[in-house]
């Protein structure tokens, strides 16, 4: 397997300091396919060691968003910035700081586990030496060490899913952004998940921004952001949230802000 070229970062003149701004701030941004318009003068934060959850319906503008972030997309209107980085004027360091999980699996299933962790690893400048102690740790991690040579499609959708999260935190980011990570897992391998996650935000202190349409996925103490057809319409703590909506819960108070309707299953 040869080694990509690193992403190279380039050298800003002033640092932010990471403890004082934002993981993630989004301001004002606006992005349109042609005249359809998807998002509309979106802004929200996350904050380092927070759990927020981006609730939307299909459609709402979630994918879209961080298709922005990462920049796979250009930014038509307003600001992304990761602690403090505009991810447009020095996408080096902004992207350096982050994670992400997209929804359709990204993996190469005819390359071991340990295989696709160095190669990300590679793409990120990581030397191999470094890259083979992280992966193993990771691996570990994740509860994959006995299954490091095998090819990744033999694995369970779950193994897959926490094997794509190992993957996001190889350069150690602090930011993690995960598009409807739980799609398609079984109820064990979603709770698996879901907690993985959740300890990220706990023990290493790591802003998570969590794109989710499922309210079983989203916990008190969470930060919350109610994406309905492009707008932001609510968006702060989850019990906050919950009382501005005059709802006595996370199901209800999305219902009455979007007018939906709820799905079996605690869906939106
Ligand atoms: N490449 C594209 N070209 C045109 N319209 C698009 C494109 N991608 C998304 N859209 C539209 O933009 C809007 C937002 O879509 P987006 O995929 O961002 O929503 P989402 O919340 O991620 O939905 P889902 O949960 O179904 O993935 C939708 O109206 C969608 O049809």
């Amino acid at each position: 397997m040869t080694s990509p070229a690193p992403i190279t970062e380039p050298r800003e003149t002033s640092r932010p300091d990471p403890a004082t701004v934002p993981a993630l701030a989004i301001d004002g941004v606006s992005h349109s396919y042609g005249p359809r318009r998807a998002l509309m003068d979106v802004s929200f934060n996350v904050q380092p060691a927070s759990f927020t959850a981006l609730l939307g319906l299909n459609g709402a503008g979630k994918s879209t968003l961080f298709s922005l972030i990462t920049r796979l997309f250009g930014i038509q209107s307003g600001r992304v910035g990761i602690f403090g980085h505009d991810v447009s004027k020095s996408p080096g360091e902004a992207l350096r700081l982050l994670g992400v999980v997209f929804q359709p699996r990204t993996l190469d299933l005819d390359l071991s586990l340990t295989q696709n962790l160095l190669y990300h690893a590679a793409l990120h400048g990581i030397s191999r030496r470094e890259a083979s102690a992280r992966s193993a740790e990771l691996l570990g991690r994740i509860g994959l060490s006995d299954r490091a040579g095998s090819k990744v499609r033999d694995l369970s959708g779950g193994q897959m899913r926490r094997l794509e999260i190992a993957r996001a935190l190889l350069h150690r980011p602090r930011l993690l952004l995960l598009d409807e990570p739980t799609v398609g897992l079984d109820v064990k391998a979603r709770a698996d998940i879901i907690s993985h996650v959740r300890q990220l935000v706990t023990e290493q202190g790591i802003g998570v921004l969590w794109a989710t349409h499922l309210f079983d996925e989203i916990m008190a103490g969470d930060d919350l952001v109610v994406l309905h057809q492009g707008k932001v319409l609510a968006q702060g703590p989850m019990s906050r949230v919950i009382a501005e909506a005059s709802a006595q819960d996370v199901n209800t108070a999305f219902m009455r802000l979007t007018g939906a309707q709820t799905m079996p299953g605690g869906g939106a």
